[in-house]
Formats: C-alpha cells, structure tokens, sequence
C-alpha cells in the first residue's frame, strides 16, 4: 500500500518539497526504488538506523507496515520524530489513541483508510483527525492523498467500518470476476476470451455508472429485459441474498478490525 501512494506522489504535475524518504526491510527492494526522481530508499537489513534516519527531519511520516508491527515500529522512531511531524498511518484497525500512546506529543496523527486503486490514481481513502492534529494538517494530508484518488473525512468510530467497505472492496469486486470468468470458461470460452468478456465487462460498467451519473439500481433495470434472459439470472442471484451476504461478509471484516485494534 505505501508502494501505491508512493507512485501518485511521483505523478507528473505532483511536487513533494524536500524529496521522499522510503523505508523497508529487504535490500532488494529498497534498492528498486533507489534512484527512482526524488527517492531515496533504506533498507533495515542494511542498516538498522534505517527508519530512524528516514523520520528524521521529516515533515509527513507514512506508516505502511502490517498492523501487528506498529507498535514496535512507533516505538523505534519515536524519539528521531521532529516536533511538529504529521505521523499518518494506512494500517488497518489499528487506533489514533495506540499511536498517541507511542509517541511524543509534539507529534500529530492522523488515520488512512486508502485502498489498490491508488496504483492507478483511483483510491478512495477514508481519513480520520486524531485528537492532536490541526485542520491544516488535516487539509495537507487529504491533498497528499488527494494524488491518488478521492478522500473521504470520516469520524475515527466510522473508519474501520469504511475499510471493509472501500478499503477491502477492491478484493470483493476481483472476486466477482474471478467467479464470472470461471462461468465463462465453464461455457467453452478459452480463458484470455473469457478475461476479454469479464474484465471488459467490469471495466464499462463502472465507467458507465461513473460517467452517466445514473444509479445502479436504474442501469440493471436497463439491462434486464422484461422477460429476457438477465432477468432469469438474476432471480437466481438473488436466491442468495446478497445485501445479507455482504452484510455478514463486512461485519467479519469489522470484528477483525476490532481484534487488530486490540493488538
Ligand atoms: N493491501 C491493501 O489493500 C491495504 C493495506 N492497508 C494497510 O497497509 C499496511 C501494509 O499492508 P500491505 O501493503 O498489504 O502489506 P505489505 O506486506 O505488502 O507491505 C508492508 C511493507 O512494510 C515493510 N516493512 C515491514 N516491516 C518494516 C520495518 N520494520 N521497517 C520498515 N519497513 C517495514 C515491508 O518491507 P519488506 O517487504 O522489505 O519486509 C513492506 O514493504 C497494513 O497496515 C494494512 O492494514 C490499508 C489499506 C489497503
Ligand atoms: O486486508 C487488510 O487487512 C487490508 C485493510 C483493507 C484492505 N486490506
């Protein structure tokens, strides 16, 4: 994920002053990066001070790693933090009071919610204030994801409730095109005819639904004739009742937020 925000922030037209500092424990990695206009990249495997000289001086630090590695994470760099930094997190259930616990008070917080399509400057990032963040903190952290995508400002309370909408709802939207594609090929297609069909299929609808500024409620009423074929697919999708389904699918995700959140 910090790979994705990162490649909006190296957008043409986007300017970062002062350059992009990375961090990440493989070598390998860091040294892709190395080089990349603006980047300079470490790896803790090469150097242990990594992450400390990375914060050093920094005005915005990105917190990108796996949920259960915050805490120690916060910890190590917590002392090489400036005064005044915007300490922004992307992990997942994880609180603004568990970051404010770990680090010094002179430093703001503030909590993400982005989600993939950032790659492609099409996230849609939830964002929360913590409770020592300023609104022109918070207005220049939405512009930096504001290089990726759309923001949305939500009450801390709704954040996780919004990841397992927009945050994981990019893996619900691959799911239903795996399992179409699988029909497809089902149905004699070879599979890159199938992925033609499907991916293409995904791709207009979305497009469609964006640019016509209609609901999807009335585009599927466009394309279900009365007593044609869509109709009759669509009673058997509908057996499985799937805002129930989506209901039970988000409230598993949020009970694990909850658990994340707990460490
Ligand atoms: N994937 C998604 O769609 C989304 C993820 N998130 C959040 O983003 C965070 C990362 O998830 P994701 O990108 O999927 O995970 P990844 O495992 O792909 O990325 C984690 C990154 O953290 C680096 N890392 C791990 N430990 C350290 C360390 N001690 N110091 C410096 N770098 C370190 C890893 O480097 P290395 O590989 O070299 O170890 C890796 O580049 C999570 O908190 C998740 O909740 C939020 C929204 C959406
Ligand atoms: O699965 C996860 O935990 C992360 C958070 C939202 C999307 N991916």
């Amino acid at each position: 994920m910090g790979r994705a925000i990162l490649s909006g922030l190296l957008a043409p037209g986007v300017e970062v002053q002062g350059g992009i500092r990375v961090t990440n424990r493989s070598a390998a990695k860091a040294a892709d990066l190395d080089g990349t206009a603006g980047v300079t990249a470490f790896a803790t495997d090469d150097d242990p001070e990594a992450n400390r000289k990375a914060v050093s001086g920094a005005a915005i630090v990105l917190v990108a790693v796996k949920p259960a590695m915050v805490p120690d994470l916060l910890d190590e760099i917590a002392d090489a933090l400036d005064d005044g930094a915007i300490v922004v997190s992307v992990a997942a259930g994880v609180t603004v009071s568990t970051f404010e616990k770990h680090l010094p008070a002179s430093v703001s917080v503030i909590r993400s919610m982005p989600n993939t399509p950032a790659v492609v400057g099409r996230a849609v990032t939830g964002l929360s204030a913590g409770t020592r963040s300023s609104a022109e903190e918070l207005a220049l952290v939405r512009s930096l994801f504001e290089t990726v995508g759309t923001v949305v400002e939500v009450p801390e309370s709704q954040l996780d409730a919004l990841s397992t909408i927009s945050g994981s709802g990019p893996a619900y939207v691959y799911l239903l095109i795996e399992a179409l594609t699988e029909a497809a090929v089902q149905k004699g297609f070879t599979a890159e005819q199938a992925a033609e069909l499907v991916n293409g299929t995904f791709a207009g609808a979305a497009e469609l639904l964006v640019r016509s500024g209609e609901t999807p409620t009335d585009l599927r009423i466009q394309v279900t004739s009365p007593k044609g074929t869509t109709e009759r697919a669509l009673a058997v999708l509908q057996e499985a009742d799937l805002p129930e389904l989506f209901g039970r699918a988000t409230d598993a995700a949020l009970a694990r937020a909850r658990e994340l959140a707990a460490g």
